[in-house]
Order: structure tokens, then sequence, then C-alpha cells
């Protein structure tokens, strides 16, 4: 009991990321890169688009042969003839004259610009007129544009969004190397906790942890491995932490990481073969009896049983450490929206609270209603859109403060 008491602050712990290595790499077909974090840069293998291309359809020009023209006295051009889509111009431009294009097609040598054909009128099948100037590089991407060369255009650690495996795509890269997707295994323990397809006699209560903490999993993009409902028991859960050690590369045990007399999560876990305790309390509110160890090189949390600490200790704590080892480059920025506060909220000093708020839209502006409840009531996260991030240094906040709301 004594270590419960040696609380580590929420950057302190997130710190310890360094002690964890993120995950072995593959290669996966590009159409499975989607949601996958980038292992090596991604270098251009040529420019891209390659050549220069339109951007509207009109006629392509040498910028020049354009100046002045208006509405009023238009530029009068020959027009040598048509640009065919996906094929390169086997001819040059002459002097005071134009080429009809596409959107797409490729500029050919002497243009440098393109006239939109709403700002022009042929005048019969060899000339036209052009009511409007364009500058050079005016309805163009330049070959290089996109990107040059050699250029590095996706870094490692990269998560890749739909832009990202366009991107690849278009480069030509039919296979990327990525970080091998996590398995996360759940635990949850309590002799009071049944299987929710049960109908709960007094005194038992359905298994909310193992599905909240699921879907914080899942929206991160990692797998889910649930080992079902442990009791109150040392042999069971020591068996249970093994085979999940054994099957996956982080491990969540939700309850009995506190300090009461069937809290067994610390004790199960210094017992286990090559495994230090690293954290044993944490001075955030909700979420104070959070454990982590290392067991072996894996990560293993023991996280507090009220359904709303473990959510938020999953949110604040768990997620950012899953991301390093899912190989992201750099901490994922948090998602926060500036609220004005509707009253005032007490904190203690040196310890970070996280407050459940309502959004609302009000006349100055957005606003963040406290919700009031205790962390064993599922309800304040259902009615909270975020959470207020209260540092250690303050006693609280005042009415009418703007805070930034981190979203759920
Ligand atoms: N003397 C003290 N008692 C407690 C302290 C303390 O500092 N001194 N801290 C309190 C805080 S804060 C929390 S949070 C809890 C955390 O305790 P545990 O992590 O040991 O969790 P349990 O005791 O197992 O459960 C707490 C609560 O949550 C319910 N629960 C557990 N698992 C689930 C689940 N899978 N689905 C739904 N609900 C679950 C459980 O029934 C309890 O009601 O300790 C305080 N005590
Ligand atoms: O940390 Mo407990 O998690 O305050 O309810």
């Amino acid at each position: 009991m004594s270590h419960f008491f040696k609380v580590k602050t929420l950057d302190d712990v997130l710190s310890m990321t360094r002690n964890f290595d993120p995950a072995d790499t593959e290669r996966v077909d590009i159409s499975d890169a989607f949601s996958r974090i980038l292992a090596q840069n991604l270098t251009a293998p040529g420019d891209m688009p390659g050549f220069r291309r339109a951007t509207m359809d009109g006629f392509a020009v040498n910028a020049a042969a354009t100046f002045g023209a208006s509405e009023s006295t238009p530029a009068w051009l020959e027009i040598q003839g048509t640009v065919l889509m996906g094929q390169v111009p086997d001819f040059e431009l002459g002097p005071g004259k134009a080429v009809r294009i596409s959107t797409g097609g490729m500029l050919p040598k002497g243009t440098d610009a393109v006239v939109m054909v709403e700002h022009t009128q042929t005048i019969d099948d060899a000339s036209v007129e052009i009511y409007k100037s364009v500058a050079p590089l005016q309805h163009v991407i330049d070959a290089n544009e996109d990107f040059s060369s050699g250029d590095v255009v996706l870094e490692a650690g990269t998560f890749i969004r739909p832009q990202e495996a366009g991107l690849a795509a278009g480069l030509g890269f039919t296979t990327l190397p990525v970080h091998r997707v996590p398995k996360v295994g759940i635990i949850s323990t309590g002799d009071e906790i049944i299987p929710i397809d049960q109908e709960p006699a007094p005194g038992r209560i359905r298994d909310i942890n193992s599905y909240a903490l699921s879907g914080f999993v899942q929206e991160a993009h990692a797998k889910v491995i649930r080992y079902g409902i442990v009791k109150d028991d040392p042999d069971q859960l020591r068996a249970a932490c093994e085979k999940a050690l054994a099957q996956t590369d982080m491990v969540l045990i939700s309850g009995g990481s506190s300090v009461g007399t069937r809290d067994y999560t610390v004790e199960v876990l210094s017992a286990l073969p090559d495994t230090r305790i690293l954290v044993h309390g944490m001075s955030v509110s909700p979420g104070k009896p959070t454990i982590l160890a290392k067991s072996g090189t894996k990560p293993v949390w023991g996280l507090p049983g009220q359904v709303v600490s473990a959510m938020v200790v999953m949110k604040m704590v768990v997620i950012p450490f899953l991301n390093r080892i899912q190989g992201y480059r750099q901490p994922k920025p948090v998602m926060r929206v500036p609220a004005i506060l509707t009253r005032n909220v007490a904190s203690a000093q040196g310890r970070r609270d996280f407050v459940r708020v309502m959004l609302e839209n009000g006349p100055e502006g957005m606003t963040a209603k406290p919700v009031l409840g205790k962390s064993g009531l599922i309800r304040t996260m259902i009615h909270a859109d975020g959470l207020l991030d209260i540092g250690e240094n303050l006693e609280g906040l005042e009415k009418h403060t703007v805070t930034q709301v981190i979203l759920l």
C-alpha cells in the first residue's frame, strides 16, 4: 500500500512511453493501408504530376500573347490544333497561335497558360478571340507542382488517411511498409461483475468496462481481444494476465487497481516474471488508482473500475500510449474547442482534474456546462461532449472563463 501514495503526474506517466518500443513492421497492399501507420519515409520516385497540365477546358496559349486582352479589345489568335488527352502533343506552338485543350491535357511546348473557354469566342475553325488575359501558369499545374522527384512526401510515423493512401497510389506504390496493428487485451475483474447477457442478481452489475474500453481501442484503429470477467482471485487473475500477455501487445485490466482488500492487480502484476510496476497512482481525478507495469517488453495497465474513471484514463493516458506502440511519429494533437464556462468549478491543487462538460451554442459563443455526478455514474459521460482540463497549479476555474474543452 505504501507506493499507492507515490502518485505520478499525468505528464510523468506519458513520458514513460520512451520505455516501450513501437510495433514491428510489415508490408501491406495499398488497398489495405488506410488507418495504418507508415513505417518508413516515402520518397517521390519522380515529379508529380510529371508534366504541365491544364486545370480548365479552353485554349493553351503563350500568356504574353493575351496581355491587354479584354471584352472591348480581344486578342485574336490562330487555332493550331487540339491536344488529345493522354498524349504528348507532337508540335510546338507558333507565335500568335492557340491550341484547344481539355482539363488534364498536357500543355504543348511554347504554351504556359490556359484561357478558359468562357473567355473566348471561336470566329471560325481557324481562329479564336480571347477576352481575358492570363498570367503565366494560370489554369495550369506545373510538372512538379505537387512534389518533386526525391522529395520525402510522407514521413515514417504518419497515419495513413484517405489522402495519404491516394498520394501513395498516385506515385505508383502498390504496397506500403506499415507498423503491425497492435492487439490490446482487455480483462474485467470483480466478483460483482457479470456478463452482459445475464440478469443481474442484487449486488451484481453487468460488465460495462470491457465494452467501453474496447470502443476507445477501436477508435484508435487497434485490435481488441476481450478476455471476459475474472473473479477477485489472484490465481485466476494471474492466469488471465499470462494468457493475455502471450497473445497481445498491451493488456488492460479494469477494476481491482485500488488498495481494497480484494484489489489484487498490483500484487498479481508484481509477481509475474520480468515485470516491474512503473506507476501506482496518478495525480488526476477521476483516475487516481491507475497502475502501469512493464511485463517483458509490454505495457500492462490497471485501470480504476469506476466506469467514468476508466474512460477518462483511457482517453487521456492509455490511448496516447497506444499511439506510441502503433508507431506514430509524434503524439497526436488533442482536439480542443474554446468554450465559456457556465459556473465556477473547484479543483484541488496538486491534482489534475478532468471535468465532464456539455457544450451548447449560446448567444456569445459556445458554452461549457459542467455535468455533475460521481465517477460511477455512466450518465455523466453520456451527457458530456468533452472534458475540461484543470491543471495541477489551479484551485479551480471561474464562471465566464474561456476554456479549452477536450472533445470526447
Ligand atoms: N479507501 C479508498 N478507497 C478507494 C479509493 C481510495 O483512494 N481509498 N479510491 C477510489 C477511487 S477514486 C476509485 S476510481 C476506485 C477504484 O477502485 P478499483 O480500481 O479497485 O475498482 P473496483 O473496486 O474493482 O471497482 C470500482 C467500482 O467500479 C465498478 N466496476 C468495476 N468493474 C466494472 C466493470 N467492468 N463494469 C462496470 N462497473 C465496474 C465496481 O463495481 C465498483 O463499483 O476505488 C475507490 N476506493
Ligand atoms: O479516481 Mo476515482 O477514479 O476518482 O473515481
